[in-house]
């Protein structure tokens, strides 16, 4: 089952990759629609479980909670998924493994070579959406590296969550060009690894609604 792609009216607005309480405030009163949870261990943005309960808990109803995996242990992604709303699987899970988990989840796929979207939408049929991110070797995503976003068809069948280097500077443009249904952020927002500056969330957010004036009228 493949859905139309979905033309929303405002970009929706993720931040990754919170560890600290403060940074979960300025990211909801800035206006973040969702706030990401790296779990991978091998992250510079790295939580754990407990950090994982204490940060979710302040998250307010209506800001979706989401939880980034690496091709992990289904268990460990279990006991997470009691503090979210959303997976975000970045590595290289099956459509299977990640229906297998009962949770609604995101697919994140790194834009190597040769890369068929539509065939993988229609494999990922299972997913809420479709992440993109850069593709570097041996590094599963947060690299800060943008991509070519002339690369995403207009019209896949899933709605696409843009990621992969974005800024206050260049989200504006990637929105025009691209229209994706949300874009995701996480070195743009950061003073240092895994610690966010409210001016430059706020910046971002603002860019956004910018971005969101190329908007067709509706
Ligand atoms: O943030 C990380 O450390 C990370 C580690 C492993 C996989 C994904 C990760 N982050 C995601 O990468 C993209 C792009 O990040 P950036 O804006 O280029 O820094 C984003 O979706 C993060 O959620």
């Amino acid at each position: 089952m493949t859905e139309p792609r979905v033309a929303p009216s405002r970009t929706r607005v993720k931040l990754c990759g919170l560890t600290r309480p403060e940074d979960v405030d300025a990211a909801v009163a800035a206006g973040a629609d969702a706030l990401g949870f790296v779990l991978w261990p091998g992250s510079k943005r790295a939580i754990d479980e407990a950090r994982l309960a204490a940060l979710a808990a302040r998250v307010p109803a209506f800001v979706t909670r989401v939880g980034l995996f690496v091709d992990q242990d289904p268990e460990l992604i279990r006991r997470c998924a009691e503090h979210l709303d959303l997976l975000q699987l970045h590595g290289d899970e099956s459509p299977d493994f990640c229906a297998m988990l009962g949770r609604p989840w995101i697919k994140a796929l790194r834009m190597r070579d040769g890369l068929d979207l539509h065939a993988l939408a229609g494999a990922h049929d299972g997913a809420r959406a479709l992440l993109l991110d850069a593709y570097r070797p041996g590094v599963p995503g947060g690299t800060g590296e943008t991509f070519d976003w002339s690369r995403i068809p207009a019209n896949l069948a899933k709605p696409v969550i843009l990621a992969g280097g974005l800024t206050a500077d260049n989200v504006a443009e990637a929105i025009a060009r691209v229209r994706p249904f949300a874009v995701d952020v996480s070195g743009g927002v950061e003073a240092s690894p895994g610690v966010k500056d409210a001016g430059r969330i706020a910046a971002f957010i603002e860019a956004v609604r910018r971005g969101d004036e190329s908007r067709p009228a509706r």
